[in-house]
């Protein structure tokens, strides 16, 4: 198929950035570096650098000539005074990386390591093709050691053709209340989809994939709802009422980053909320991938006006109020209840 080539180099990208991420994290939890030093020295500023550095240097290689990256970090921080340290962490971390996995036989210098990252700058848009990087999507959730997400896609013309999704701490088995997680369950799970093809999983150390669907819940009352972690990210309120008025009676799952499109793919619930509060515009990266990972495996991504997300215009969504996303089944009374419930919340409360 016509990106069979670009899906096999994002599946090993995010797969070794997965792994450094997971280094780091680790490090992170044992230490508590974090109580030691400034924002700019912790570890998770390391680990999405060199997740970044990382990724954009293996497309690079395997995409010579042709290379075009919007993602989100940049080395403006890394080259100022005291930088130098820092950038020495990062590029002995993706050095590593690149010596485990052995296929390019090189060692970057930190010059190599910041022009890497400083690939990403890319505004995207509707010709030709680009990549689209969230080196760690939910920073939040990786510095308390919970879920966090490696989150490479493709554009082809504007459009999402292919994602991947790498999430080294979602549990290999549902996530739902019906079945929940048992400690001993293993964890890492690497989401793929290639538009017209489905969506895929397999363990993230590991080659056994599986093709995922998303729930085929019809009844409301059977659903549950995915929801950031973060009430500044998306306004709890809203969704609670949305889903008072459709008869959801499940309590929400809150969880950080895009983790939530790749459980919802695999049918651990049913719908997922997102209600920016005002003037907050979404990147293209925090819902490129999970998008293509949702719609493939049977899911409807839009925002509240109906509409699909639209990739082609820059860095950013142009989007009405929200993004919701759910099955087939489900999406016109779920938009019903979001319509009422946008309707009550904006009037006056007497
Ligand atoms: N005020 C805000 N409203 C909505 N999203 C926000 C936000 N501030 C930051 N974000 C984005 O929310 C992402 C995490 O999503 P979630 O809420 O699903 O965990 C962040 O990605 P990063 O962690 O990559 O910076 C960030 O881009
Ligand atoms: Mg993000
Ligand atoms: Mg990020
Ligand atoms: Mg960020």
């Amino acid at each position: 198929m016509a990106y069979d080539k670009e899906l096999a180099a994002a599946i090993k990208a995010a797969s070794l950035a997965a792994r450094l991420c997971r280094k780091v994290q680790k490090a992170l939890l044992q230490s508590d570096v974090r109580s030691k030093h400034g924002r700019n020295k912790s570890p998770v500023t390391v680990a999405d650098y060199g997740s970044q550095a990382l990724v954009s240097f293996v497309l690079q290689q395997e995409f010579p000539g042709e290379f075009s990256l919007v993602a989100e970090e940049d080395s403006n921080d890394l080259r100022k005074d005291g930088g130098g340290e820092i950038v020495e962490r990062i590029t002995k971390l993706v050095n590593e990386s690149l010596t485990s996995d052995g296929s390019y036989g090189v060692s970057l210098s930190s010059e190599d390591i910041l022009k890497a990252i400083d690939s990403g700058k890319s505004e995207g848009g509707s010709q030709g093709r680009h990549w689209v990087l969230d080196p760690i999507d939910g920073t939040k959730g990786f510095v308390k050691g919970d879920q966090y997400a490696v989150a490479l896609a493709l554009l082809d013309s504007g459009n999402v053709v292919l994602g991947v999704l790498a999430c080294p701490n979602l549990p290999l088995t549902s996530i739902s209340f019906a079945h929940p997680h048992s400690p001993n369950n293993e964890v890492g799970c690497l989401f793929f989809a290639e538009v017209g093809r489905g969506t895929y999983m397999q363990p993230l150390d590991g080659s056994s994939t599986v093709k995922v669907q998303v729930s085929a819940v019809e009844n409301p009352e059977e659903a549950s709802f995915f929801e950031s972690y973060e009430a500044a990210h998306s306004m709890h309120d809203l969704s609670s009422l949305i889903a008072q008025k459709l008869g959801v009676k499940a309590a929400p799952i809150r969880m950080d980053s895009q983790v939530k499109y790749g459980a919802l793919s695999r049918g651990d619930g049913a719908i997922y909320l997102r209600f920016p509060r005002n003037g907050y515009r979404e990147k293209i990266w925090d819902h490129a991938a999970g998008s293509i990972v949702v719609t493939e495996a049977g899911g409807v991504v839009t925002d509240v006006a109906g509409k699909q997300l639209d990739f082609s215009k820059g860095k950013y969504l142009d989007l009405d109020t929200g993004i919701i996303v759910s099955n087939q089944k489900l999406m016109p009374l779920l938009f019903d209840a979001v319509r009422a419930s946008l309707a009550q919340k904006s009037k006056p409360q007497p």
